[in-house]
């Protein structure tokens, strides 16, 4: 393994990241990014040249994966050409087809006993409905299913279409407790049958690329960013980037009838209980864009703040959300009075917004028995002073920031020398340097309490819940 070099991909809804490192030890050689078009639908092909752009990088590696945004539908025509662009797991036009999915086979207990989640828009399987519905055509030219990750090892040359556990239990057609799919339901949503990817084992090498490197299986985003962190027992991941995400490794599958919490596979054969919101590190770029700031002035402007925003608060379901189940939601900003009308305050409450929905998305996995000792935050949003200083005072418990780093890019890099060594478990990485964030005096302390901070922003989320 000395002197090996092993590349990571993180092809994720805003950009490409891709990590050159050691397979020794994962130390970064080189990184590399380019963006992808903005939207909730996206030609798979804008992916492959974002990733191209990294190519001379890629070519150093003597073994590489690919993560990627998990749900995305990629349907493939007989001859393997993209029959539409893919639908995006952000894209909330399947909303009522997964409310029809989930009423006509058995309703959520059920589908959370056979897929371990209750599918909403963000599932792939509603998506094939959707398609189904409203563009026929498409639909009956479909003959494979793929997801972003699966498309992207299969370009860069796997022997055959393949995925992994973690991603495909994203699809709403996997169980992750029997490792396989559910007979029918990729039929049921679509109308007519097609071919969903084989599931590679865990570090499995699934075929090599042009220039002779090793395709480790890949897997979703999140259960890359799981790998890249080395999440062990009691650790929940707290991921800012488009998506909010919470999650932890489990040894056992979770099956959540409520639907909050998504009943994941991770990419070593254990699992990924995991919550995801719809409104993240947007939140704070459109609270950016509300106060004519750049992030660092915005994350200043919050600081300056008191606790509680002078009485704003947010309801930061500006895309829609996913959690709890609104697709078609808006934001609301409320308690608006002309004493507190200041850039400080909008700041302020966008972060409070943010980490108040995350703190709820935590919630929501202890409900399902994930007991947090240390919560890491990372991501985009993380790199925020303003969310790393209150983080700890909502969520209630120290958190600890890895230092910035593309985890899940890292992740995908792990797995790639995972498959290059051929051992049965992934290579011993070090943990990456942390700082730890504690509830202490100053910044978040002072002021309104935490605890009324989220009341009251609980209250505004069951207000009105069409909003
Ligand atoms: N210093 C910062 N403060 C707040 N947000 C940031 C900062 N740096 C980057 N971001 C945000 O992080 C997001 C990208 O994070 P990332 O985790 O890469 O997301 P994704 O994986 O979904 O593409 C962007 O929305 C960007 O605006
Ligand atoms: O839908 C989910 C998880 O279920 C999202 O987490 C996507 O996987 C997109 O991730 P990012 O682009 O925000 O990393």
């Amino acid at each position: 393994m000395a002197g090996e070099l092993v590349a990571g991909v993180d092809s994720s809804t805003q950009s490409t990241k891709v990590v050159l490192c050691r397979a020794e030890d994962g130390a970064v050689v080189e990184e590399a990014s380019a963006p992808h078009p903005d939207g909730t639908e996206c030609d798979p092909r804008h992916w492959w040249s974002a990733l191209g752009r990294a190519r001379a990088l890629l070519e150093r590696a003597d073994a590489v994966a690919v993560a990627a945004q998990q749900h995305g539908m990629i349907a493939l025509d007989g001859a393997g050409e993209v029959v539409r662009p893919a639908l995006l797991w952000n894209d909330t036009r399947s909303a009522p087809q997964a409310r029809a999915l989930v009423a006509e086979l058995g309703g959520p207990a059920a589908w959370a006993e056979r897929t371990g989640s209750v599918p909403l828009a963000s599932f792939t399987v509603t998506k094939l409905r959707w398609m189904a519905e409203h563009e026929p055509a498409n639909a009956r030219r479909t003959e494979r299913v793929m997801l972003p990750h699966d498309w992207l090892t299969h370009r860069l040359g796997a022997s055959e279409p393949v995925t992994d556990r973690g991603d495909a239990s994203g699809t709403g057609y996997f169980s992750p407790a029997t490792g396989a799919y559910v007979p029918g339901l990729l039929r049921a949503a679509l109308g007519r049958d097609a071919e969903p990817p084989r599931v590679a084992a865990p570090g499995e090498r699934v075929g090599e690329t042009e220039w002779g490197a090793v395709l480790g299986p890949g897997t979703g985003d999140n259960m890359g960013a799981a790998l890249g962190l080395g999440l062990g027992p009691g650790d929940v991941a707290v991921s800012i980037g488009t998506s909010g995400t919470a999650f932890a490794v489990a040894d056992g599958p979770a099956a959540d009838p409520s639907g909050l919490v998504a009943g994941f596979a991770d990419a070593t054969g254990r699992f990924l209980p995991l919550v995801c919101t719809l409104n993240a590190a947007r939140v704070l770029s459109a609270a950016a864009a509300m106060t004519g700031a750049d992030q660092d002035e915005l994350s200043a402007l919050a600081l300056a703040a008191e606790p509680g925003a002078g009485g704003l608060t947010l309801l930061p379901y500006l895309d829609g959300e996913r959690t709890p189940d609104r697709p078609g939601a808006s934001g609301v900003l409320a308690g608006l009075t002309t004493a507190n009308a200041t850039r400080e305050n909008v700041a302020r409450a966008a972060v409070e917004a943010l980490l108040c929905s995350l703190a709820d998305a935590v919630d929501h996995l202890a409900a399902q028995g994930v007991r947090p000792r240390r919560t890491l935050l990372i991501g985009g949003g993380a790199r925020s002073e303003a969310v790393r200083a209150l983080a700890p005072a909502i969520f209630g418990t120290p958190v600890t920031v890895p230092e910035p780093a593309e985890y899940v890019a890292l992740g995908a890099a792990r797995q790639a020398a995972w498959a290059l060594a051929g051992t049965p478990e992934p290579p011993d990485w070090p943990a990456p340097p942390a700082t730890e964030h504690d509830t202490g005096p100053g910044g978040a302390h002072t002021g309104m309490d935490a605890r009324e901070i989220r009341e009251r922003y609980a209250a505004l989320r069951d207000a009105a819940p069409e909003l």
